[in-house]
């Protein structure tokens, strides 16, 4: 698998002090109800994180945040050192959504709604460059659905329509991504495929963030998780062992075990001993079978 086609920027932002993500006291309430209670932490560039946690306990709605997509109570963040009410580069930001929509009930072709992730830095009416349909073609490869590519998007299974949308992503050439739930109801064959890809990311210093219920084969490529339980951080360190993911009690946390990340990195919040009621018990969603 190739993901020649992000940038190859990674070794200076390896060398960058400047985080990908900066949040600080980031609150976000729907009709006053906060669900997301004064989140902070940083994601240096180059990382690879999981953020975890049960159902409902805030993990789209703290990722959706960060990409400005849903507005914040209280609390700023900053992308790569720029105030998000400020941020204008997007195209270093790969957004995996969790469903395929586009494409809706319009017969696109797989390579169709890859190169739909250059329409935001496409300028207007320009044809695709010879640069431009070669990170097409690489994409599609990344996520082994070169054969693909002339298919309708509608004739693949939920995992492969999940390849699509990171292909589309992988198009844009950005740095950092973040992906709500690529694993979710996707075939074992598509989720290596996935960790492959992650893989490459990782290796090319690309900042990647994975909205995840399980951690599955991408365990031994996450290097930090953050877990929520009823809209706080619980948990900020290494990965838990697979099957732990939506565990929240102090004693899930190993400081630093297997993880390559030294002990201190590891550290409970101050809210891990009394989570609110709704975070009570974990809710390990089954993902259907394609
Ligand atoms: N648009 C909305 N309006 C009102 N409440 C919302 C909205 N979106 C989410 N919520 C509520 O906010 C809380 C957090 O939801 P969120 O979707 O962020 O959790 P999650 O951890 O991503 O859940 P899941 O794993 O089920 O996707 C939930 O109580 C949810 O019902």
């Amino acid at each position: 698998m190739s993901t020649d086609s992000i940038r190859s920027t990674g070794e200076q932002r390896h060398g960058s002090d400047v985080a990908a993500f900066h949040v600080s006291g980031a609150v976000v309430a729907y009709d006053r109800t906060p669900v997301l209670h004064g989140a902070t932490f940083d994601i240096p560039a180059g990382e690879t994180l999981a953020i975890l946690g049960p159902n409902g306990s805030g993990k789209t709605t703290l990722m959706r945040a960060m990409l400005g997509l849903t507005p914040l109570t209280e609390g700023t963040i900053d992308i790569h050192g720029v105030p998000l009410e400020r941020f204008r580069d997007w195209g270093r930001i790969g957004y995996v959504p969790q469903r395929l929509s586009a494409g809706g009930g319009v017969p696109a072709t797989v390579r169709e709604i890859v190169a739909s992730g250059q329409v935001a830095h496409r300028r207007r009416l320009r044809r695709a460059s010879r640069t431009d349909r070669a990170a097409i073609e690489e994409a599609l490869a990344a996520v082994g659905l070169s054969e693909r590519a002339g298919d309708s998007v509608h004739e693949l299974s939920g995992g492969q329509q999940q390849r699509v949308l990171i292909a589309r992503t992988l198009a844009g050439r950005p740095d950092t991504f973040v992906m709500d739930e690529p694993m979710a109801g996707v075939d074992a064959e598509s989720q290596h495929a996935l960790a492959g890809t992650v893989s490459r990311l990782n290796e090319r210093g690309a900042t990647v963030v994975l909205v995840l219920h399980e951690l599955g084969p991408l365990h031994p490529l996450i290097q930090r998780s953050i877990t929520l339980s009823g809209g706080v951080i619980t948990r900020d360190g290494p990965p838990p062992a697979a099957g732990d993911e939506c565990l929240v009690p102090r004693s899930a946390a190993v400081p630093g075990e297997g993880s390559g990340i030294p002990a201190e990195h590891d550290h409970v919040h101050p809210h891990a001993d009394e989570p609110p009621a709704s975070a009570a018990l974990p809710n390990i969603e089954v993902p259907p079978h394609d």
